[in-house]
């Protein structure tokens, strides 16, 4: 059923086949030769200042959609912490230096966004506030993708994913049956109701621009990005579906028709047979007899449901299962891990997964738009400080200039190193 991770003509990439077939070199000027084409960012650009996850996020989901992305980095730091710099520049610029500060100042009102993921208050204390900024540039874009927002108690307090996952209400309800709450990574806060959220906010106020000529502050709190994402958990429990404690409703892992179940090989299926003609071709597929078993929504039957599915799911492999549901309704599929993902015949079929010029698979962007879809760079990630000099040159500040930051330590240029 699958094939080997490795096979590159696993990875189709959409207008890039032909990268597979060549050298790295091929795969960097078709890739480059692509993004030439219209996308629906194309000319916009991006000052990503550089942040731990979410704000990476945003701006690779920028870059891939053809944003021009300029990632503001440390100097003297020996290794990026971005591994989503799809498509991205690198400045290294010493913001400790009024002279640094000058400099980012004169990219930030030359472009059309600015991405910022600090603790409120350090751009204001670097005189680099929305503000300041915005009296310089109108339609500047000041995107601001913090925790706990730009206002309230919390504003400058520290934290991570999980925290914010947790004062956004949701924590509360992930994790099984007598269980301690269970982050789900840091999938949720960080990367959904942060970066995601974030650059539909970016989107929204490009949209908007267009009308009034005018820029705007986004104000991106994750705590609240992830609450919105989670919508549907406040406004479905008048339906009931989360009466029961953690871990015991239908969706929550509670259900057994809602679950996942390990195979013979110790492998895993996962099981979404909700509605009752989904269902019962799920109890088709495991070869039970329906009439021996309890009501679908019993709830006091659910344990000893989960023990019989769990006992005939442990009598096949993963793809002996895969076998029998592929091509039903029953709402069954493989639980693949990352380096089979690419290569299962849907995903492959729809070239949802890419593999770049050093061979690292990923996922596409997603959504697929039909007229200008993502074409996202397959070429390497910069190094820190890569395009200091040219983007320097491109923002109009003249050679000289350039040196004296370069020997005042305000600025730096690097090289990558030649993989042998
Ligand atoms: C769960 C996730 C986080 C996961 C992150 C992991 C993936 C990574 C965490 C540790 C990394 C590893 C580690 O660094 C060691 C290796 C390093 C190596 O290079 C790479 C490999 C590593 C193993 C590396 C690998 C991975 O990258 C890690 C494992 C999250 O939840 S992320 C969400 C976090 N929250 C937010 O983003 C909310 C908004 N931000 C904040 O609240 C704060 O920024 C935050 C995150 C709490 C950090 O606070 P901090 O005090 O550190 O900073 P700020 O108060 O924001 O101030 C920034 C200061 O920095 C100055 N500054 C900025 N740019 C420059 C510059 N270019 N030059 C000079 N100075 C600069 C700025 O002026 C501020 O200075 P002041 O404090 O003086 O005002």
């Amino acid at each position: 059923m699958t094939s080997s991770p490795s096979d590159k003509q696993s990875y189709p990439c959409p207008g890039l086949e032909s990268v597979f077939f060549g050298s790295v070199c091929v795969c960097v000027c078709v890739c480059v030769r692509e993004r030439e084409r219209e996308m629906a960012l194309s000319g916009v650009r991006v000052i990503e200042l550089a942040g731990l996850a979410p704000a990476p996020f945003c701006g690779m989901i920028l870059s891939d959609f053809g944003a021009r992305v300029i990632r503001v980095d440390r100097t003297k730091v020996t290794m990026a912490m971005d591994s989503l710099a799809r498509g991205k520049q690198s400045v290294a610029l010493n913001l400790k230096s009024p002279q640094g500060v000058a400099v980012l100042k004169k990219l930030c009102i030359q472009s059309d966004i600015v991405l910022e993921p600090y603790r409120k208050g350090v751009m204001e204390k670097l005189g680099l506030g929305p503000e300041e900024l915005l009296k310089e540039n109108p339609r500047l874009i000041y995107a601001r993708l913090t925790g706990y927002g730009q206002s309230g108690s919390y504003a400058k307090t520290a934290g991570h994913d999980i925290n914010y996952l947790a004062m956004s209400g949701l924590l509360s309800m992930l994790g099984r049956s007598s269980e301690k709450p269970y982050a789900p990574l840091n999938l949720v806060a960080d990367f959904a109701g942060g970066g995601l959220m974030c650059a539909l906010g970016i989107v929204l106020a490009l949209l908007e621009r267009s009308k009034s000529g005018q820029g705007q502050i986004i104000d991106a709190s994750m705590v609240e990005g992830a609450a919105y994402v989670g919508s549907f958990m406040w406004k479905s429990r008048s339906l009931g579906l989360w009466n029961r404690p953690r871990g015991e409703n239908m969706l929550d892992s509670g259900a057994p028709f809602y679950d996942t179940y390990q195979t013979s090989d110790g492998k895993h299926m996962a099981v979404g047979a909700i509605e009752p003609q989904f269902y019962d071709q799920l109890i088709q597929g495991l070869g039970l007899d329906a009439a021996s078993l309890p009501p679908q929504m019993s709830f006091s039957d659910w344990p000893e449901l989960r023990q019989t599915f769990a006992r005939v799911f442990a009598e096949k492999t993963q793809a002996e299962w895969s076998r029998i549901f592929d091509g039903t309704d029953a709402c069954v599929t493989p639980v693949l891990p990352l380096d089979e993902a690419g290569s299962h015949p849907h995903n492959r079929e729809r070239g949802s997964f890419l593999m770049d010029a050093q061979d690292e698979v990923s996922p596409r962007p997603a959504p697929v738009l039909s007229r200008t879809p993502a074409r996202p760079c397959l070429s390497r990630d910069p190094v820190v400080g890569e395009h200091t000099r040219s983007v320097l040159e491109e923002y109009g500040f003249d050679p000289a200039h350039i040196e004296q930051l370069l020997s005042a330590g305000v600025v730096e240029c690097n090289k990558a190193k030649a993989r042998l």
